[in-house]
């Protein structure tokens, strides 16, 4: 801001616009990401597939460090930055990751540079991270909205995760052991700014597209 900025407050939108330099870069820290949070098989991808498609150039998708081994398809520095544990926990142990977590035995973490590089870009982050995840990003500065992805039930949890086909029957068990945690977790007052229940596919979309552009896009002007 300029030397005058202290009677900011008096300026129209268009003046306190031209005292600022590099609006841009104000700008974009100001946007919060946008995390996501929910039981595996609970359609979190699927949701944010949908909201990538709609708004195109509003969001960019941290890539992960994972220790697991890629599943068929799956593309180095696209899907996962595979990487294994010696590695992965040097870089923890420097500061380099912003939340990390143990998941079926293996290490997941979102690494500052991956925040970084879709801010640069203007966009909001979208990170899809466990509860441990969600803990530790809160402890950030990011100051992000968190958004909890609930299965209708057990059951139907375990039917959509068969149905995917890409769990072994231990790590089909391991997550659905996993989920009742994590949905008490998610349903724990004030650990999160929104709950959809993924029932109905159609209206769990229609919800989260309603809160994101009330709440996550309209964050962008709350400098102003
Ligand atoms: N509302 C829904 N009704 C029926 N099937 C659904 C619904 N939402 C998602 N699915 C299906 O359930 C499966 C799990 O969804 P998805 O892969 O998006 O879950 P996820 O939460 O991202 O899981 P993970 O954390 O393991 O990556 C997918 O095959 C998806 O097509």
């Amino acid at each position: 801001m300029c030397g005058e900025c202290c009677v900011c407050y008096k300026m129209s939108i268009h003046e306190i616009l031209c005292c600022v330099s590099d609006f841009s870069k104000i700008s974009n820290q100001m946007l919060r990401p946008l995390v996501f949070c929910g039981p595996s098989g609970s359609g979190k991808s699927t949701l944010v597939k949908r909201l990538m498609n709609d708004f195109p150039d509003k969001f960019g998708f941290t890539v992960s460090h994972t220790t697991r081994s890629p599943r068929p398809g799956e593309i180095h520095g696209k899907h996962y930055y595979f990487t294994d544990e010696r590695t992965i926990r040097q870089a923890i142990e420097k500061g380099e990751f912003i939340e990390h977590a143990v998941f079926s035995s293996n290490i997941y973490g979102t690494s500052f540079e991956a925040v970084e590089s879709i801010t640069r870009q203007g966009k909001v982050v979208l990170m899809d991270i466990d509860m441990q995840g969600v803990r530790q990003v809160k402890k950030t500065n990011l100051n992000p909205w968190c958004v909890f992805v609930q299965p209708p039930s057990i059951t139907e949890l375990r039917k959509r995760l068969l149905k995917r086909k890409t769990e072994s029957e231990e790590s089909l068990e391991r997550r659905i052991a996993n989920a009742r945690e994590e949905i008490a977790f998610g349903l724990q007052a004030r650990n999160f700014d929104k709950v959809i229940v993924n029932d109905n596919l159609d209206k769990a979309y229609k919800e989260l597209k309603d809160f994101v552009e009330d709440k996550v896009l309209g964050s962008r002007i709350t400098l102003m």
